[in-house]
């Protein structure tokens, strides 16, 4: 059974079909990419497939669940298990939160937080994404984007997800720091068995990263 299997997914903004009919299957530990031109629709796709944006019409199977139907509180217990990572690296981050806080949030919120481990998980999750956990003191501002961009790789890992819908995670950063977040985001893969939705304009970065790469123009799946 694919980890996702998205069929005839369609998101309209009012007159504007943004999302027509797309189809694609993920398979656990795999890197799908969406590749295409600013508009072309990868975004809504990403919303549509984390239901954070109901689609008007398809179904998004999540291991076997059709998720598109189902009641927001019938989703809660299923959205750990799916999480984004975007393209702001300081957006995902609440700026009054120290970052040992953000992170531990999920622990806490699902209901995986103990006065002893809880800290140490913590400290875990921080050291996997490459920060010393003395970074979990600081707040988001005082943080680089690609540290930050870690700091937010943790907070989703926090939560124990099977798939990871990354939208643009690396294009805000510095060149120079690029290729180490995407080499974290690989190792993560590969040790976790997590699935990835990479959403990317850039045709280097994708060829280079992704396992098999989906072309979007104008809503539709155009090539595979
Ligand atoms: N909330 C919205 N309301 C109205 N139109 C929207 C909304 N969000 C996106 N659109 C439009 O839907 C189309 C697809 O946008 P989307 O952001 O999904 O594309 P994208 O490929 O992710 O582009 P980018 O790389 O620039 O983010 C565009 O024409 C965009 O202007």
């Amino acid at each position: 059974m694919p980890l996702l299997d998205v069929r005839d997914l369609v998101v309209r903004y009012g007159p504007l079909t943004a999302v027509d009919h797309v189809s694609f299957t993920l398979r656990a530990g795999e890197t799908l990419a969406l590749n295409g031109p600013s508009g072309c629709g990868k975004s809504s796709t990403a919303l549509a497939v984390l239901v954070l944006r109901r689609p008007d019409a398809g179904e998004v199977r999540f291991e076997g669940r059709e998720l598109t139907t189902l009641t927001e509180g019938e989703l809660r217990p299923l959205r750990p298990l799916m999480q984004p990572v975007f393209q702001d690296p300081y957006g995902s981050l609440s700026p009054r939160h120290r970052i040992r806080d953000a992170v531990a949030e999920p622990l806490k919120v699902q209901g995986r937080w103990s006065a002893g481990a809880g800290p140490a998980r913590v400290a875990e999750l921080l050291d996997r994404v490459g920060l010393d956990p003395s970074y979990g003191d600081r707040y988001p501002h005082e943080l680089s984007g690609g540290q930050c961009q870690r700091a937010g790789i943790a907070r989703a890992l926090a939560s124990e997800p099977r798939l990871l819908v990354l939208d643009e995670p690396v294009s805000a950063l510095d060149p120079s720091v690029r290729a180490g977040v995407l080499n974290l985001l690989a190792d993560l893969r590969d040790e976790l068995g997590l699935g990835y939705l990479f959403i990317c304009h850039d045709r280097a970065v994708v060829r280079h990263f992704a396992d098999r790469v989906l072309e979007m123009r104008a809503g539709r799946i155009s090539a595979s």
